[in-house]
């Protein structure tokens, strides 16, 4: 009954109820008119919606007018140092979060030593901490305790319109506002910030990568701060004393402030390019990380296979490198030549290349290092001086480095032996020096790479005794399981080639029988009394031409005699390769 009672009345009848019924009640109890309590309410509303405006006019006036702002963009180096520092100092309010692995400090993640781009992904041990980031669009305040000045921060995502492959955009921007028209809060805060980074990285080398940034619809790449690892001493790296030497020479002038004025008095380029090659695990990454460490330098590492480089993404990523750095571009083969051979599934071309090495987009004052397992592959043009100023060569292992190998593990300090507990009876200076010498005469000089000696040590890393004496042994089995897979790798070369020639052969003959097709048409076109200008041959066609007559005449031959005469006789005459194919069609038909 109740139910249907209250349906049937209106909000507006219950409103105008209550004011009746409480009204007169208020008035009794509190002194109140109700119409002044609305009026009241109404006023309150207003005072306090004009503050807000009020509040946002005058913040924006003093905004426009009356402060100072830096703006990091994500792509930025400072960017990543400087949202560490911000995090580190609490300055950020965690009320509203997301978590996040890359942006926010560095991922402190282990690498194997062996190589970078592509291989790295395989290596990185993924730290399992979440880390969190204060949402973007917050807004923050930080009390900076040595100026006394409260520092507004914004942190913004970028939308996605400004975007393009030459102009990609930053994914974020951080914005530190002071007010007032001075910016030495701003300044003290950066040169904290560069500072405890610089203090972070004392004794460490950091590594960037190159990520691709591609997102509405553009393409892009940028370079992130994937991790630091400390200094790897140049001692480590067993090599020719000379020509170690040499190269570290060579960059340690190359990075001088006076070198910098010398090239750009003499308008050139102020660049400098290495090429590291020899066979895989013979130390050439390895050096170059060393040398980065010896000069306090950054190495920015990119590989030329990764599925989404292409000549874009590669210029964009040279002309954004920073100032003295070490470039390292991993495979340098990988790309082909003047005449193609890129590998399969990369799409940076050779031209591109070049571009990105020495176009005018590339930055200056960076050292760049390229390797190769193959440098009898790489076109002149890429190794011509000004694009590769010193070459070092890299080859397997010989008596003088594998005797260095085994002084560089065997040589350990007394507070690493009680730390990693070595047995007692670890072996002194002098009997490593001697044991080094026995196993050095051991293994045959030239045949492993120190990566796989390297290998073997470390099985035995505190037995060298034990090294020295199996040593024989290890040697023997590696070599057949080497000429196996020199077998198998040279038998899966073979079977490439030959079905590489096949392809090629078959295309001629297409080609050839399109040709004869044609010039038939033309011939009877002629006869007919029908004949164009187009009918006429060209030089190169006649020459053409003549090749398929020689070949037609080499094929009746065939069909006659015994094939392999007939080829023999008439090779000499032969534009190359002509009559074997003429053979293989004879005996395919
Ligand atoms: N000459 C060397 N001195 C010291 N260690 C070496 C040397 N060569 C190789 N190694 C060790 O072998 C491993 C692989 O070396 P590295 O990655 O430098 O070889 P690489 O020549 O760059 O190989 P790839 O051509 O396959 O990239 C590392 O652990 C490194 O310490």
């Amino acid at each position: 009954m109740t139910g249907v009672f209250l349906g049937t009345l209106s909000l507006t009848t219950i409103y105008s109820k209550i004011l009746e019924y409480a009204g007169p009640r208020l008035m009794s109890t509190l002194g109140l008119d109700i119409n002044f309590l609305v009026t009241l309410t109404v006023l309150c509303f207003a005072i306090f919606t004009s503050a807000i405006y009020f509040r946002d006019g005058v913040k924006s006036l003093l905004y426009d007018y009356y402060s100072c702002t830096v703006k990091v963009v994500s792509q930025d180096p400072l960017f990543s140092a400087l949202m560490t520092f911000l995090e580190e100092e609490g300055a950020f309010n965690m009320s509203k979060v997301e978590s996040q692995q890359s942006q926010i400090g560095e991922q402190d993640t282990e690498v194997k030593e062996k190589g970078w781009g592509q291989k790295m992904k395989a290596g990185l041990k993924q730290s399992n901490k979440i880390k969190y980031a204060p949402a973007p669009s917050c807004e923050d305040f930080f009390y900076y305790k040595p100026t006394g000045t409260t520092i507004t921060i914004i942190r913004e995502e970028i939308p996605n319109s400004q975007s393009s492959w030459w102009n990609p955009r930053p994914k974020q921007q951080v914005q530190l506002t002071v007010y007032g028209k001075d910016p030495t809060p701003l300044k003290m805060l950066f040169e904290e910030v560069v500072e405890r980074q610089n203090n972070k990285d004392h004794g460490r080398t950091a590594v960037y990568k190159a990520r691709q940034g591609s997102e509405g619809g553009a393409t892009g790449a940028e370079w992130i701060r994937c991790f630091t690892k400390p200094v790897r001493s140049l001692d480590t790296v067993i090599l020719d004393e000379k020509q170690k030497e040499e190269i570290s020479e060579d960059l340690k002038e190359f990075l001088l402030p006076a070198t910098n004025k010398w090239y750009s008095n003499r308008g050139l380029p102020y660049r400098r390019g290495y090429l590291l090659y020899g066979p895989p695990g013979t130390g050439k990454t390895s050096l170059s990380v060393a040398l980065a460490g010896k000069f306090g330098l950054s190495v920015y590492a990119l590989s030329l296979s990764v599925a989404w480089m292409n000549d874009d993404t590669l210029a964009l990523l040279f002309s954004s490198l920073p100032k003295n750095c070490i470039v390292l571009l991993e495979d340098i083969d990988a790309c082909g030549n003047n005449n193609s051979n890129t590998k399969a599934g990369v799409q940076v071309s050779f031209s591109g290349l070049l571009n990105a090495i020495d176009g005018v987009a590339s930055k200056e004052g960076r050292a760049l290092i390229m390797t190769t397992n193959h440098r009898e592959r790489l076109d002149e043009a890429l190794i011509r001086p000004g694009r590769v100023d010193l070459q070092i060569k890299f080859a397997h292992a010989d008596k003088k480095i594998i005797h260095g190998l085994f002084r560089a593990i065997y040589e350990v300090n007394e507070s690493d032996k009680r730390i990693l507990k070595f047995p007692n009876d670890f072996p002194d200076d002098d009997e490593i020096a001697d044991l080094a010498n026995v196993f050095a005469e051991k293994v045959p000089e030239h045949i492993f790479s120190p990566a796989e000696v390297q290998g073997f040590l470390l099985r035995h890393k505190k037995n060298p005794r034990r090294a020295a004496a199996e040593v024989v042994a290890w040697a023997e089995q590696e070599l057949l399981e080497k000429k196996e897979r020199e077998r198998k790798e040279k038998e899966k070369e073979e079977k490439e080639q030959e079905e590489k020639e096949r392809g090629e052969r078959k295309e001629r003959r297409k080609r050839a029988k399109e040709e004869r097709e044609k010039r038939a048409k033309r011939e009877k076109r002629r006869k007919e009394g029908k004949a164009s200008s187009d009918d006429t041959d060209t030089e190169d066609e006649k020459e053409e031409a003549k090749k398929e007559d020689d070949k037609r005449v080499v094929y009746s031959l065939i069909n006659e005699d015994s094939a392999n005469i007939v080829v023999n006789g008439i090779n000499e005459k032969m534009v190359g390769g002509v009559a074997k194919d003429v053979v293989k069609v004879n005996g395919s038909a």
